[in-house]
This record gives structure tokens, sequence and C-alpha cells, in this order.
């Protein structure tokens, strides 16, 4: 494949190592006491799929039993494609037969993927070193701001995030936030081809529930916070909380980086079973490290740090909103729980005027000097909501506007709170379709527009369909002074209708709009 890039008929492309190196399916038997039918003899494996579209040769094919199919139907698929090998449950060796491929046959494929995976990718010899974020709000941006960082200091390193995987300036879309274990240690593999020393990998509950971060064991785990968000995949909080709590375990990383703004922050703390440091940024609040917030304008925020030893710095993120601060200082905090000397990374940070980061579509400013500012957000949550409101209500002279809608087939119980916090947190709120996949889009706007009204009855409340129309709704009613949020697509290019991704990327069209009123 062009670059080393391979194509995945199921998502985007995925990045693997462009000299992968060979090993013996009799020996990965051996070593993880599998149950092999047919011969292993001369059998060479030098990768890992569970998608037969993304198969290349010498793989072995991972068939998984899924929601809506058995991987192990796909594996003659796989075999053309250059499949040496499958690995399948009971219930797949039969459906794999047919492919005529050595089989081997274990009780669970997808608990048996990572490690797997990391022995014939080798990614636990002389890994680099592993940032691991979780939380339901600010990981992507984590991520972005420690690898920003550790390019001010001369490390390269990588990044695998709900926006993009990336390698220096190679960078694939992402299609999942965290990537299913054997696309991770593939990526792990071709990170180190480019000798990258340090990666910072964003954590999701899902990740964690569903194996795909197993076989990898973090240098420094760091945790935002917790919210409202995925009730559909978790029937409460304390079910969602247990699942990003198992990031916390010895077996997945060595140290924790926890703030503890929130209950859920003490809670990890006290259940945590790897030593960890904490970080607030809250006045009342007893901490390790401290942040605090010293500026705030529409384009950066100026902040604080403090930590044991007398250890003092002051920076600025040049985004918007406390809340990025906290994120950066997390990732400042981890970087040094990993080993980076603290003065080091103080004097990088003031020799370039404060942190270099730009993060794809989180309060993405896209508007120019003139004009209604306009920021595109992934904010897709209730919190999200209310921090990103707040903190652009902070630096908005005049009106504040918001266009959003709900996702479709996601959890339906948050969809009331951000209807409501919209229409709290802004002077006009405009509701629009924001992928209602298979959903009928109409019935989510209602549940929106019905939340929104009860919670400002005299708020302005506008419901366009059509994401293109809303914004241009919007920005004809914004002048000089106002600010437009435009929160749920981010830096996404598709927009998801009935089982149909049409394109439609927030940011290029809205830039569009701003152009044909002339701000731009
Ligand atoms: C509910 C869920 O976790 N689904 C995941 C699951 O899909 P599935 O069970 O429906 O798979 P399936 O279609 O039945 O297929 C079964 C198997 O056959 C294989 N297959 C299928 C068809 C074919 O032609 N060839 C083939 O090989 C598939 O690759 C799969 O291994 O396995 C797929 C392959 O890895 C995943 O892409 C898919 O994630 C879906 C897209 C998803 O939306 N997951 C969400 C819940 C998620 O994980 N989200 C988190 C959190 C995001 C956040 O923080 O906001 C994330 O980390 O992204
Ligand atoms: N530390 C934080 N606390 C509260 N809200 C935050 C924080 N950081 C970011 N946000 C809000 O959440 C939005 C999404 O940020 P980000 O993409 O970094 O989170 P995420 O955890 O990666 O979410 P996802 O996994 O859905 O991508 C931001 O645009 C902002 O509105």
């Amino acid at each position: 494949m062009k670059d080393g890039l391979s194509v995945n008929n199921q998502g985007p492309i995925s990045l693997r190592p462009e000299h992968p190196q060979q090993r013996a399916l009799s020996q990965l038997v051996t070593e993880f006491d599998l149950d092999l039918h047919g011969s292993a003899d001369g059998v060479e494996i030098s990768g890992v799929s569970l998608s037969s579209g993304a198969v290349e040769p010498g793989d072995l094919y991972i068939g998984m039993p899924g929601v809506r199919a058995h991987g192990a139907a796909y594996a003659e698929q796989a075999k053309e494609r250059g499949a040496v090998a499958v690995l399948t449950d009971d219930a797949g060796r039969d459906l794999a037969a047919a492919a005529g491929l050595p089989i081997v046959v274990v009780p669970e494929p997808r608990a048996a993927l990572g490690h797997l995976a990391a022995w014939v990718y080798r990614t636990a010899e002389e890994p680099p070193t592993l940032f691991g974020v979780t939380g339901t709000n600010g990981k992507t941006s984590v991520v972005y701001l420690l690898s920003g960082m550790l390019a001010q200091l001369g490390i390269v390193s990588g990044l695998s995030s709900t926006a993009e995987r990336r390698i220096g300036d190679l960078a694939v879309t992402s299609s999942l936030t965290t990537p299913e274990a054997s696309e991770l240690h593939a990526l792990l593999a071709r990170m180190r081809e480019s000798e990258v020393r340090a990666v910072a990998i964003e954590v999701s509950a899902q990740a964690l529930t569903r194996h795909r971060v197993d076989g990898i064991v973090f240098d420094v785990v760091g945790f935002t916070n917790l919210s409202h968000d995925h009730f559909d995949d978790y029937g409460d909080f304390d079910e969602y909380f247990a699942a990003k709590r198992e990031l916390f375990e010895p077996d997945r990383a060595r140290r924790g980086v926890v703030t503890i703004d929130s209950e859920w922050g003490g809670r990890l703390v006290e259940q945590s079973r790897i030593p960890v440091t904490t970080l607030t940024t809250r006045p009342e609040v007893d901490a390790d490290w401290r942040m605090t917030i010293l500026e705030e304008t529409a384009g950066s925020t100026t902040f604080r740090l403090d930590g044991p030893g007398d250890r003092v710095l002051v920076t600025s993120v040049p985004l918007l909103g406390w809340f990025m601060a906290a994120n950066a200082a997390l990732a400042i905090v981890m970087l040094v729980e990993s080993g980076v000397e603290f003065d080091m990374i103080a004097q990088a940070l003031e020799r370039d005027g404060g942190i270099d980061a730009y993060i794809p579509g989180r309060a993405e400013r896209i508007s120019g000097d003139r004009g209604p500012v306009v920021y595109i957000d992934y904010g897709h949550s209730p919190d999200a909501f209310l921090n990103t409101l707040a903190a652009i209500r902070a630096v908005t002279p005049g009106r504040v506007i918001m266009v959003f809608g709900a996702d479709g087939d996601r959890d339906t119980t948050k969809r009331r709170d951000m209807g409501a916090i919209a229409a709290r947190g802004a002077d006009i709120v405009v509701v629009t379709d924001f992928h209602p996949r298979s959903e009928d889009p109409a019935s989510i706007r209602r549940v929106l527009l019905e939340a929104a009204r009860e919670a400002a009855p005299e708020g302005e409340l506008l419901e366009v369909a059509d994401p293109a129309t809303a914004f241009r709704a919007a920005l004809a009613l914004a002048g000089q002074g106002d600010t437009i949020l435009y929160a749920g697509p981010g830096h996404e290019d598709y927009h998801e209708v009935a089982g149909v991704k049409l394109p439609y990327s927030a940011r290029d069209d809205s830039r569009d709009a701003l152009r044909e009123a002339g701000w731009l």
C-alpha cells in the first residue's frame, strides 16, 4: 500500500508498520497455549486484523462475534486478501472452516486480541513512554496538549485520539476514540519505525470494557472528569465510573494523575491501586498540584500551576476556557510524573511564549478579525455545553448564539439536559440535526426544543433541520461583538443520516458561510 497506509473498508485508513516482522504461528500457539486446528507448519504471521476488508498479506485474521455479524463468516474474504490463519471462538470455527486456513480457537477472541497483537507486533519490547488519558470530557485536548509540549521539549511523539492517529506530520482520521487492539498495536509498531519516544493515547470507557488497550502498560495515566454521557452503554454513573477506573489498575498503568475537582476524582484516588498524584482547579480543594486561572481571552487562557516543593509555572494555552488550562495542567503534571524535569518544561514554555498546541474542532475559532466570533466544538454532553458556554460568556460583550443537535442512536437520557443548558447559557438557540442515524430527526429536535423552552421560556429559539442552513440562520442574527458556538461536529467531515454518511464539514461549510456574509 502507498506509504504503508492500509485501506479499511469499514472505516478510514489505519497506520501499520511499513516493515512488518514475521513470527511463526507455531510459536504463537506454544507461547499462548492455544487450541490449533490444522497445521501451523511454515505459517508466518506479520500482522493482525479483525476486519476482513483491512487484511494485508501475512495477517492473522480475528473472526470476532459482533452485534450484527460473526467475523468468522468473513474468513474467506480475509484469505483472498492474504490472511494466513484465523483466530476465532467455538461458534466461529465452523463458519471459518471453508477458508481452509489453520484455525486457532479461543473462548473469547476480543479478550485474547490485545496480548496476541502485542506479541505479533513486539510492542512490549522497549516501548516508548506511554501516556493514557481518560474522563468524559477533555481527553482529546489533553492528548494534543501532551503532544504539543513533547514537541516543544524536542521529544518525537505520536498520538491516538478521537480526531486523528498521528505520527509527526503523518495523520489519518480516526473512526473510534480508541482503536481496536489490533490497530493500536500496529500503530505503536509503526511509531517505533519512526523512532517515536512518547505516545499519548485517548482511552474511552468502551476501550477498557472492550479490551482495546489490552497488552499495553501505560507509564502515566490521567483522569479529567466524569459527567453524564454514554448511559446507553453503562446503566448509571457507578457503572460508567467503574469502567474508567479500570485504567488505574497495576496491570494497565504504573502511575496516575487525577483531577479531583469532581467527587468522581476523589473516589478514583481512594480506589486506585497505583500511586496517584492529584490536581485541582478549585481553591477549596486540597491537592498536590493546583491550577489557577490568571487571564481568559477569546483566543488564550493564562494560568499558574503550583506543585510540591515550591514548583511554580506561569504559562498560557492558545485556547478558550478555564477547562483548557485544566487540561494543560493535567498534561504538564503527567509529563512530570513520567520523569521529565519540571524546570525543563517551564523553560521550554517560557522560551516559546506558552504552550504550542492546535486541537482540531475543540472550541476551534474559525472566524477572522471582523464580525461575530465563531467556534466549532466537539462538545456533545451537558457538562461540555455548560463549560464552553460559560467560557464564551466570559469573553463575549454581545450575544451568545448556540447551534447544536443531539446524535441519534446514542444516550438519549442526556438530551433534555443539553437542551436546558443551551437555553440557559445562550441568548439565542438554534436546534438542528446532528447524526440522527436511524432515529427520526424531528423527534430528537422536539425533545431538545421542549427542554430548552421549559428552561428559558422567554429565550429566542429556532428550529432549522439542515445543519448548514441552521448555521446560516445563526449567522444572519449575529453581528460584531456576538459569538456563535456551533457544538457537536468538531473535526468531523460527515453527517450520518439513516445509515448514510453524507459529506459535511462544519468547519469548512461555516467558513464558507462567513465568506458569503462578507466577514472573511
Ligand atoms: C457496539 C460496538 O462496540 N461495536 C463495535 C463492533 O461492531 P459490531 O459488533 O457491530 O461488529 P459487526 O458489524 O457485528 O461485525 C463483527 C465482526 O466482523 C467483522 N466484519 C464485519 C463485516 C465485514 O464485511 N467484514 C468483517 O470483518 C467486523 O470487523 C467485526 O470484527 O466492532 C467494530 C469493529 O471493531 C467497531 O467498529 C464497533 O464500534 C462501533 C462503531 C461504535 O460505535 N462503538 C462505540 C460504542 C465506541 O466504542 N465508542 C467509544 C467512545 C467514544 C466517546 O468517548 O465518545 C470509542 O472508543 O470510540
Ligand atoms: N476538562 C474539561 N472539563 C469539562 N469540559 C471540558 C474539558 N475539556 C474539554 N471540555 C469540553 O468537552 C469538549 C470535548 O473536548 P475533548 O474532545 O477534548 O473531550 P473528549 O473527552 O476527547 O471527548 P470525546 O472522546 O467525545 O472526543 C470540549 O470542546 C469542551 O466543550
